[in-house]
């Protein structure tokens, strides 16, 4: 699946914020992911990952400072070209009972679609091939609400690539797979961002995200208190402080990139942990990150 070629930086977002209530869930987070990056967001539960890549999409209004994708602004952006343009998989995606796995896939292709004009021969080669790249072919012919959490996940998949986004935004995209299709994914994410997407996916796996990821955002509290280079963010201290866990952080034998090995937490352990403020590059800068090979 090639990206459009289109000129332009990717995501950059500026002191994007949302508030619940009185409640800010995101603060103030700066982010970008150029074109051909992947970038990992991290964080405990309800640190903001979820809101904040639903107020990239637009799931959700967004107070911010600015928010653009490849130099055009995403708050004014028609929801249809929005769409066109940026895919989420969220973490639990659902689709209407009975519906089969190709016709999921395609409703990917709607925002591409006029009002009557349905299914083209190369909406449908598409869907094909989507399903071809997320490793979920045998499940055409399939109803989705058959399948099991990890083939909907990957069907999920499918239905995103199929929409032929330019920034795609994943939720834990790595739920429910086995680690064939845990590495499978990530391994896709990476070659869709070698072929010119931007990449967002907010993960829980340290060692995964370190793996793959060209640079990372670890958000606490709706803020960002880390971002950069794995190798630089993940280390013990920042683990310690953010997830309030002990880790060791070795190094892979063969890439040389960070594997985290966790020390084993008592169940009266999981106390209330003081966040650092920002450690690393606080600006969620993921430019420079773009393109790096591995
Ligand atoms: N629909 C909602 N109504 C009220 N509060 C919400 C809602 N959704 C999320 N929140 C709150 O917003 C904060 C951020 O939640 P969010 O889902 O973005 O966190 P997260 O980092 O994605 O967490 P997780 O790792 O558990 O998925 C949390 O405090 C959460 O309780």
């Amino acid at each position: 699946m090639t990206a459009r070629a289109r000129p332009g930086a990717g995501l950059e977002g500026s002191r994007v914020s949302f508030a619940r209530g009185d409640r800010l869930v995101v603060d103030g987070v700066d982010i970008t992911v150029p074109r051909g990056a992947v970038g990992a967001l991290l964080g405990p539960n309800g640190a903001g990952k979820s809101t904040l890549l639903h107020l990239v999409a637009g799931v959700e209004p967004s107070s911010s400072t600015s928010l653009t994708l490849d130099g055009d602004d995403l708050v004014s952006l028609r929801r249809r070209e929005r769409a066109r343009r940026i895919a989420l998989v969220e973490q639990d995606a659902q689709a209407p009972d009975g519906l089969g796995v190709e016709h999921v896939v395609g409703l990917g292709r709607i925002p591409h679609q006029s009002a009557f004009g349905g299914d083209s021969a190369r909406d449908r080669e598409l869907v094909a091939r989507a399903l071809a790249a997320a490793d979920a072919s045998a499940f055409a012919g399939r109803r989705y609400d058959e399948l099991s959490g990890g083939e909907r996940q990957r069907v999920n998949l499918a239905r995103a690539l199929a929409q032929e986004p330019d920034l795609l935004l994943l939720d834990e995209p790595t739920n429910h797979l086995d680690i064939r299709s845990q590495l499978a994914t990530l391994g896709l994410l990476r070659r869709l961002a070698s072929d010119g997407l931007s990449v967002l996916a907010a993960l829980h796996d340290l060692s995964l995200a370190a793996a793959y990821a060209d640079h990372v955002v670890v958000l606490a509290d709706g803020r960002v208190v880390a971002a950069g280079d794995p190798t630089d963010v993940l280390v013990p201290a920042l683990i310690r402080a953010v997830w309030g866990v002990e880790a060791a952080v070795l190094r892979h034998p063969s890439t040389g990139r960070p594997l985290i090995a966790f020390a084993p937490v008592e169940a009266d352990a999981a106390a209330a942990v003081d966040l650092p403020s920002a450690t690393a590059a606080p600006s969620g800068n993921l430019a420079g990150a773009a393109g790096r090979s591995r």
